[in-house]
């Protein structure tokens, strides 16, 4: 990458520079998916190149996945790490209890059991991610195929019985066809608007058939590093009641792997 960082993404790149920081040597780390995930893999390439950092990957999509190889991470399945110390991840939207809405990127299913399969989890985002109340980024719910519009409908009906706002959804596209996750299912992104109690609706559509999973993250998530475009960092972890701030040492991530595209 040449010149400077776009403050978005210099915001992406020093929160996933600071969680950085939360991984230590020998640790099985679950690596999560979309821009701001790129950086802290391309962060924690840098350190197995650099520092000597030995660690075992967990991508959350086959994206993740060749990314991580690409820059030197080496990537073991979940089921051979049983276990993780740490899931690292972004967020599409996050709120004061630091639950989340994530998928916007359609990995939420394989992103929400390896966060579960980890001691910690460290949410990476940029200061636009935060929100009062969860909501105005469309939900994402991973759906099985067969039958998909029958389960449509039933989460519309649903979503009406229970007086939430918004009641609309639409399948997730790639171009003219349905998108289809890695684990070969659809998305059907909610326009909810706003979500009143974001725990009974996460259950809620979970009990439906046809429903895989949602991209509402409650309570599963202890530490959010969030970034700013001037390079400032906050850190706000759940568990510990704490929030710091600190300036990140910017310095151009020129040799970061950012010719590898996330
Ligand atoms: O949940 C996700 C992917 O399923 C991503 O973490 C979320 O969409 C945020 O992406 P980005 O960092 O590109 O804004």
């Amino acid at each position: 990458m040449t010149g400077e960082l776009s403050p978005i993404d210099k915001a992406k790149f020093v929160a996933a520079k600071k969680a950085a920081e939360y991984v230590e040597d020998g640790m099985r780390v679950g690596l999560g998916t979309g821009s701001t995930a790129a950086w802290l893999v391309r962060c924690l390439g840098e350190m197995v190149r650099d520092e000597g950092l030995r660690i075992k990957g967990v991508p959350t999509s086959t994206r993740t996945a060749e990314l991580a190889r690409e820059v030197g991470i080496e990537v073991i399945s979940l089921d051979s790490a049983k276990w993780l110390d740490l899931t690292i991840d972004g967020a599409d939207e996050f709120d004061g209890n630091m639950n989340l809405i994530k998928g916007g990127g359609g990995a939420l299913l394989q992103e929400k059991i390896v966060a579960t399969a980890s001691d910690q989890m460290v949410v990476i985002a940029d200061i636009g991610k935060e929100v009062e109340t969860l909501g105005a980024f469309p939900l994402p719910v991973e759906v099985i195929p067969f039958g998909w519009q029958t389960t449509q409908a039933l989460i519309e009906e649903t979503l009406v019985s229970m007086d939430v706002l918004g009641r609309t959804s639409t399948l997730r596209m790639n171009g003219q066809s349905p998108f289809v996750t890695d684990e070969g299912n659809h998305i059907l992104d909610l326009h909810l608007n706003r979500i009143g109690d974001a725990r009974q609706l996460s259950m809620v559509l979970n009990q439906m058939p046809g429903v895989v999973e949602n991209g509402l993250f409650v309570d599963i998530c202890d530490v959010v590093v969030i970034g700013y475009g001037d390079g400032r960092v906050e850190v706000r972890d759940i568990n510990a009641g704490t929030i710091e701030e600190s300036m990140l040492d910017f310095a151009e991530p020129d040799n970061l792997f950012t010719d590898l595209v996330d």
